[in-house]
């Protein structure tokens, strides 16, 4: 099964068409936060990150930008380490949903053996302190566990009577079909420090960010990725 095109979500605007992995431990992705390509970030996101990142001991964090993953049952992400953003002091939050993964933590560098855990949908994980730099990929996607096509958290449709359900049953119809086959990932990132501001395309401050990137790809990649219907990664800035 392909993974459908990218749609504006929740008033996402993405920014970019973010590629990719293949099946092997190959992984690539575009990273630029530039002020051009600001657009506002989710207001229900936003208060979650907030929450989670509180609970969590990080009063300040502000959620600035994020990426969707989307995998197939087939999909796999590479060996990585999220370093685009700005400021490493703050977390990175990430959401699971849909069917489970293995995720691979490993270390500082490429060298020490990672250590494996499951993810599966509903669960958070922050990376903040000396993990927020740590080397991390996700070699397989896996049925969620105990049976069933949709976990237990997914398989009951939102309800029509709170006024404030922004899903309507027809979007839910979608996602319910596709979480069948799917996983999705989304992370929240800070990518300023407190005060900071975005660069502008093409100045210094880009520049530095992009060369800065471990998983820096070029376009010709995302797009082949993307031809062979490869796991999808997007990309959101915000603005205030
Ligand atoms: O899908 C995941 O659990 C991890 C995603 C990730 O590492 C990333 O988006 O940088
Ligand atoms: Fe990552």
């Amino acid at each position: 099964m392909r993974v459908p095109p990218p749609t504006i979500i929740n008033g996402f605007s993405f920014i970019g068409r973010m590629g990719l992995m293949d099946n092997t431990s190959h992984s690539s992705c575009l990273q630029k936060y530039y002020k051009e390509h600001q657009s506002p970030f989710p207001v229900d996101l936003a208060e979650l990150s907030h929450c989670v990142s509180l609970a969590c001991g990080f009063p300040g964090f502000k959620a600035e930008a994020g990426i969707l993953n989307y995998y197939h049952m087939d999909s796999s992400l590479g060996i990585h380490v999220d370093e685009s953003e700005l400021d490493h002091s703050s977390p990175l939050l990430s959401f699971s949903f849909g069917q489970s993964s293995i995720f691979l933590l490993g270390g500082l560098s490429r060298d020490v053996s990672p250590t494996p855990m499951m993810m599966h949908s509903g669960d958070i994980m922050v990376m903040s302190g000396a993990s927020r730099l740590l080397y991390h990929a996700v070699p397989r996607i896996l049925r969620h566990p105990g049976g069933g096509i949709l976990p237990p958290c997914l398989s009951a449709p939102p309800s029509t009577d709170d006024p404030n359900q922004l899903c309507s049953p027809s979007d839910w119809e979608v996602c319910e079909l596709y979480m069948q086959f799917s996983r999705i990932n989304m992370t929240v990132r800070q990518v300023l420090e407190a005060g900071g501001s975005f660069p502008e395309e093409g100045d210094k401050m880009g520049k530095r960010m992009t060369q800065g990137d471990s998983y820096h790809s070029v376009d010709i990649e995302t797009q082949e990725a993307e031809e062979q219907g490869l796991t999808k990664r997007i990309r959101t800035v915000t603005q205030d």
